[in-house]
């Protein structure tokens, strides 16, 4: 079983369904701590949750239910580009309330402010939960994945609607820690850092990158929530920890903060970054195996 952050037509079932195996069923559930508390407590055997966005940026429910609580690591990501239905209930009735995830009300402000100038904006958990709640009469209109349709019998009132174009989601796909997935040479790795109060720790952290090449691809911070200006830096970057350079890195890592946790090393679902080049790093590594066992010197 796989849990996705739903209900049926979010975003992140169809992510999920890109992930599942054919004999793998999808169960839903309305928050993304839920979902991956049915996986922690080994009901479901992985969770596909959002994790970022092109134009809103981390989803904050995500990244503290990944910090809080037993660990979970990520296996596989994916892309899904973005665009967003306005549904309906069928009839003349006028568009008073609109409701949505806020990551997607984030990305249709304009159209909103064009459209329906006059409607008051409403967040809830997903856009499909928004659907839902249209249909149950709590709302006038949804901002919701094109896939919504399928699942609600509401009326379409606009498709295709984006104030970015060419807004993209990334998802995780998260289990229980076990094997990690084999180096494919385009990999990213996702850890989370705590660090103490004092000058420089943060360009400490940064230095065990810079200095073995390796790219950052993003850096959020969060607060702790046990006490206001303590952070938490939630750090991807290019690489797998099976290779000696990334390896080294995450130990320096270690070396410089209170906490850190391992979120995972996985495939990178879109081709770029800087390539691997990990010949010098795996030759040294040989070297110093060779002078330890006095082979070399
Ligand atoms: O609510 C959904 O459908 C989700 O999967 C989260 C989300 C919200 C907005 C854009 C992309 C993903």
């Amino acid at each position: 079983m796989l849990a996705y952050f739903g209900p049926s037509g979010t975003f992140t079932e169809q992510a999920a369904r890109g992930f599942a195996t054919p004999q793998q069923e999808l169960v839903p559930f309305d928050t993304v701590p839920a979902a991956l508390a049915a996986t922690r407590r080994g009901e479901t055997e992985a969770s596909c949750v959002p994790v970022e966005s092109s134009v809103e940026g981390a989803v904050p429910a995500t990244m503290d239910a990944l910090t809080e609580d037993e660990p979970l690591v990520a296996v596989a990501e994916a892309v899904l580009p973005v665009r967003f239905s306005v549904l309906k209930r069928p009839g003349d009735e006028p568009v008073r309330t609109v409701a949505s995830h806020p990551h997607a009300l984030a990305q249709v402000r304009h159209w909103l402010a064009e459209h329906l100038p006059d409607a008051d904006v409403v967040a809830t958990t997903s856009t499909s939960a928004a659907a839902r709640a249209v249909l149950r009469g709590e709302f006038d209109a949804a901002v919701s994945a094109p896939v919504a349709v399928r699942h609600y019998p509401l009326e379409v009132l606009a498709t295709d609607v984006a104030d970015v174009r060419d807004a993209k989601t990334r998802f995780l796909l998260v289990r229980r820690p076990g094997p990690l997935p084999e180096p494919t040479g385009h990999d990213r790795t996702s850890v989370v850092c705590t660090v103490g109060d004092r000058p420089g720790v943060l360009a400490d952290l940064l230095a065990e990158l810079a200095l073995r090449g390796i790219n950052l691809t993003r850096i959020e911070s969060r607060p702790t929530k046990d006490r206001l200006g303590e952070y938490r830096f939630y750090v991807d970057l290019d690489g797998h920890v099976a290779e000696p350079r990334v390896g080294d890195a995450l130990a320096g890592l270690h070396r410089h903060c209170q906490q850190i946790r391992f979120l995972g090393s996985y495939p990178k679902a879109e081709p770029g970054g800087t390539p691997a080049g990990n010949d010098e790093f795996v030759a040294a590594a040989g070297w110093v195996a060779a002078v330890r066992e006095g082979k070399d010197a």
